[in-house]
């Protein structure tokens, strides 16, 4: 028999049942094979060939894919929702072969859409939504105006903007799937300000250095001025630097930066390189 997504899943179950032990399921091919839609068919698939199938925590791991999504999908050439991250998701089963919890683990992210996107594509799907179901309050709190004011979204597909309808509703679903699991009010501000902070983290602007190895200029300097920006709170602000690590990566002609900020040492840690 040719592959099957069922088939597949069920020989799996077999297996961990009869023999007792772990089974690896690998899902790869190119762009747009169906990787993304298989796995949720054979997670969907496993959950209920388990003896008494919960559908909670089916939910909980179906519920946790638009938000993975949100953050680590975005429009491509090829795909509408192409996952630009790869993730490892384990199943645990107890004696009975029910499945009794699953772990998400995303590796791979490509990082560097955040700042340069081939304009045919979009951003990920996370920064169109933010724009398009945040409250107008929400998005002055942040001190965003207009989507179409950001580089961010500038640098990709600008008919994306038009689609606030969707977007709206890929927000909301967010927001819902952030609530089933467990996040507070105080956790999605935070989530918010991150996003926020990246966004002006992106508007940071360079003046080129006339030779090699010469620190770079920051043209605009308040927009580093993230805390001040943003308002962020300590709690709020601790989750931010661990979030952003030295994983700010800022791109402005052939020069590329890596901005490793502290609170305490804002500027110290800018890295630049050249491309
Ligand atoms: N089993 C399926 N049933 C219905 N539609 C499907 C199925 N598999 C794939 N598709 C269609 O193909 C599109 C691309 O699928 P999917 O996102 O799963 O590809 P992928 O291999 O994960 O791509 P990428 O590597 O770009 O993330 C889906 O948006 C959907 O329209």
């Amino acid at each position: 028999m040719a592959p099957h997504i069922f088939n597949v899943a069920a020989r799996a179950y077999q297996r961990i049942q009869e023999e007792k032990t772990n089974q690896v399921i690998l899902v790869s091919g190119e762009s747009g094979a169906g990787k993304t839609e298989s796995t949720k068919l054979m997670v969907k698939h496993l959950v209920y060939m388990s003896p008494n199938r919960s559908d909670d925590l089916h939910n909980k791991i179906v519920q946790v894919n638009p938000l993975l999504e949100a953050f680590g999908n975005a429009q491509t050439i090829i795909n509408d929702n192409s996952s630009r991250f790869a993730k490892y998701l384990e199943l645990s089963f107890d004696e009975r072969g029910q499945v009794i919890g699953a772990t998400i683990r995303d590796y791979m992210l490509e990082k560097a859409r955040v700042v340069t996107c081939n304009k045919d594509e979009g951003n990920f799907h996370i920064f169109y939504s933010l724009f398009a179901g945040a409250s107008k309050q929400q998005l002055i709190g942040l001190n965003l105006s207009e989507s179409k004011d950001y580089r961010i979204i500038k640098c990709g597909c600008l008919k994306l903007l038009e689609e606030k309808t969707k977007y709206r509703e890929i927000y909301l679903q967010q927001m819902d799937a952030l609530k089933r699991i467990g996040f507070d009010a105080d956790d999605m501000n935070i989530l918010h300000c991150m996003l926020g902070a990246i966004i002006h983290l992106t508007e940071v602007r360079f003046k080129e250095a006339d030779k090699a190895n010469e620190p770079l200029e920051i043209v605009n300097p308040d927009q580093v001025e993230l805390e001040a920006l943003l308002g962020l709170s300590n709690k709020c602000a601790k989750y931010f630097w661990t979030a952003c690590d030295v994983n700010c990566c800022l791109r402005y002609g052939n020069m590329a930066g890596c901005l490793a900020i502290t609170p305490k040492t804002k500027m110290k840690g800018l890295k630049l390189y050249h491309l």
